[in-house]
């Protein structure tokens, strides 16, 4: 049965067809930028956050779920903030038909709720460092192109975590515990990924300096996946966060606030799946084994072929293996496209040949064939599926390195861009800078963490010709 998805080639049909045959999210709610989760991709979203989360509450977070409500006059609190938030947010107006005295935003994200508690809860340096996150909604009027799970207006899984320090060391040491999270959850989902600066016109709005992670979706864009924020003392001051320094003196907390939202899901997506649907890391799999029976015997095989399926799903279960048993009516072919469509890592197959053999058939995702021994099937299976995690994450790691190409001319780097990642000289002037974002016609994701000039071939900067300061990451964006 040939699936009826378009091929990954044309994305974005394959990716908002995909979205709705394997059940993911329906877009059919009549509201722009709103989507509502089916309930197979909420298993899978919430296997996705679980980690997120558990990262979170390993690294010394607390959980916490603040108000979405937000009077006007907190939002506006600090200037840079509610500036880069002012045409974004949507507010509420009324109680039943009564105009409220004070209009109030639904959050576009947290800090002047919390920053507003902050001011209450932090009076010590034993206080600190505070560190706390939450995943909830929230809202943004995105003017652009809204798109399912990539641009919201409705964030369902917004993880924001913000944290107050008693030194500025403090929060640039909280930067790089972020980004190093966010590798780890990246890494755990197979999504390979760059982490640059983000240039000074596109921090986040109260920022000091803003990092953020970049990965490559199959249509040549790049797609920011998370992103850390330094906001030294901006907010404390705005909000009068003080505490008493160990000698006594009064100073203001040292901040940061970094978020992931929903576009991981996509990430995972756009990154692994092919032209029959989805490809999950088996870790998040809401099925990672499908068993199925292939009753082509007589009637006591076939009775025996069905009691070993239950048995091994049975077993695998157990094991906290998610092991599912496909006796529907659907022929073979069929069951395998359907289990394909959803991104099942592994399919086990028990005919009258594995009765005699005493093993089933493991074919994986990628139609890798394996054997299971019916005493030995658990070990096999985790096996199966650790194998296959690693070589999605092998191969998308593979593609993203091809992507980055050092770009010497405009030319070069308006076709580098069309695929990938476009690395040019530039020297660190913002009107030069915003100058070779509007030849390549993309956005600067900036500076890239881990190398710089003198790790490169690249000696000038494209736009003026001056020695390169920076080297820097172009790219199309979402
Ligand atoms: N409209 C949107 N739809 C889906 N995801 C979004 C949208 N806007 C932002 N994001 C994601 O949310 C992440 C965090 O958003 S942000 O604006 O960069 N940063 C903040 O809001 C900070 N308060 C840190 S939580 C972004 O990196 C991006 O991956
Ligand atoms: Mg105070």
């Amino acid at each position: 049965m040939a699936n009826d998805l378009p091929p990954k080639e044309e994305f974005s049909d394959w990716y908002n067809e995909l979205l709705f045959q394997a059940e993911i999210m329906d877009v059919r709610y009549p509201a722009k930028g709103v989507y509502v989760w089916f309930p197979f991709g909420y298993d899978l979203r919430n296997n996705v956050y679980d980690r997120l989360k558990s990262l979170h509450d390993e690294s010394g977070h607390d959980e916490v779920d603040f108000p979405v409500l937000i009077p006007e006059g907190i939002l506006a609190k600090e200037g840079e903030h509610i500036a880069g938030f002012e045409d974004e947010v949507f507010w509420v107006t009324h109680g039943g038909r009564k105009e409220l005295d004070e209009r109030m935003a639904l959050r576009p994200t947290s800090e002047t709720p919390m920053y507003t508690m902050f001011d209450l809860w932090i009076r010590s340096h034993t206080d600190l460092p505070l560190k706390i996150y939450q995943v909830a909604n929230i809202w943004r009027s995105e003017t652009e192109h809204t798109r399912p799970l990539i641009r919201l207006r409705e964030i369902t899984g917004f993880k924001e975590a913000h944290t107050a320090h008693a030194t500025p060391e403090g929060a640039e040491e909280q930067v790089e515990t972020a980004l190093s999270l966010y590798e780890e959850f990246y890494d755990f989902l197979g999504v390979p990924h760059v982490v640059t600066e983000r240039p000074e016109w596109d921090k986040f709005p109260g920022a000091e300096y803003t990092y953020a992670v970049d990965t490559l979706m199959p249509d040549g864009k790049a797609l920011q996946i998370g992103t850390a924020h330094n906001l030294g003392q901006n907010f404390a001051e705005a909000f009068d966060v003080e505490f008493e320094t160990q000698d006594g003196e009064q100073d203001h907390v040292y901040q940061t606030s970094y978020g992931v939202s929903e576009r991981c899901i996509a990430a995972v997506m756009g990154v692994h799946g092919d032209d029959n649907g989805l490809v999950l890391p088996s870790e998040v799999a809401p099925t990672q084994v499908a068993v199925v029976p292939i009753p082509f015997g007589d009637e006591d095989e076939n009775a025996e072929i069905m009691e070993t399926c239950e048995k091994i799903v049975d077993e695998l279960n157990d094991a906290g293996i998610r092991a599912e048993l496909d006796d529907s009516e659907d022929n073979p072919g069929a069951k395998y496209y359907k289990w394909e469509l959803k991104g099942t890592p592994l399919r086990a197959e028990v005919g009258p040949r594995d009765l005699e053999s005493g093993s089933a058939k493991l074919v994986n995702r990628l139609g890798d064939e394996a054997e299971a021994g019916f005493d030995t099937v658990v070990k096999d299976v985790r096996e199966e599926l650790d194998a296959l995690s690693e070589e999605i994450r092998e191969t998308a790691a593979d593609d993203l390195d091809a992507s980055v190409v050092e770009c010497e001319t405009y030319d070069e780097a308006r076709d580098v861009v069309d695929e990938g990642f476009a690395l040019v000289g530039w020297n660190g002037d913002e009107d030069a800078g915003k100058r070779i974002e509007d030849e390549v016609g993309v956005d600067m994701l900036g500076e890239p963490r881990g190398y710089g000039v003198g790790d490169t071939a690249i000696e000038t900067c494209i736009e003026t010709g001056d020695d390169a300061k920076k080297i820097v990451l172009l790219a199309n964006t979402y």
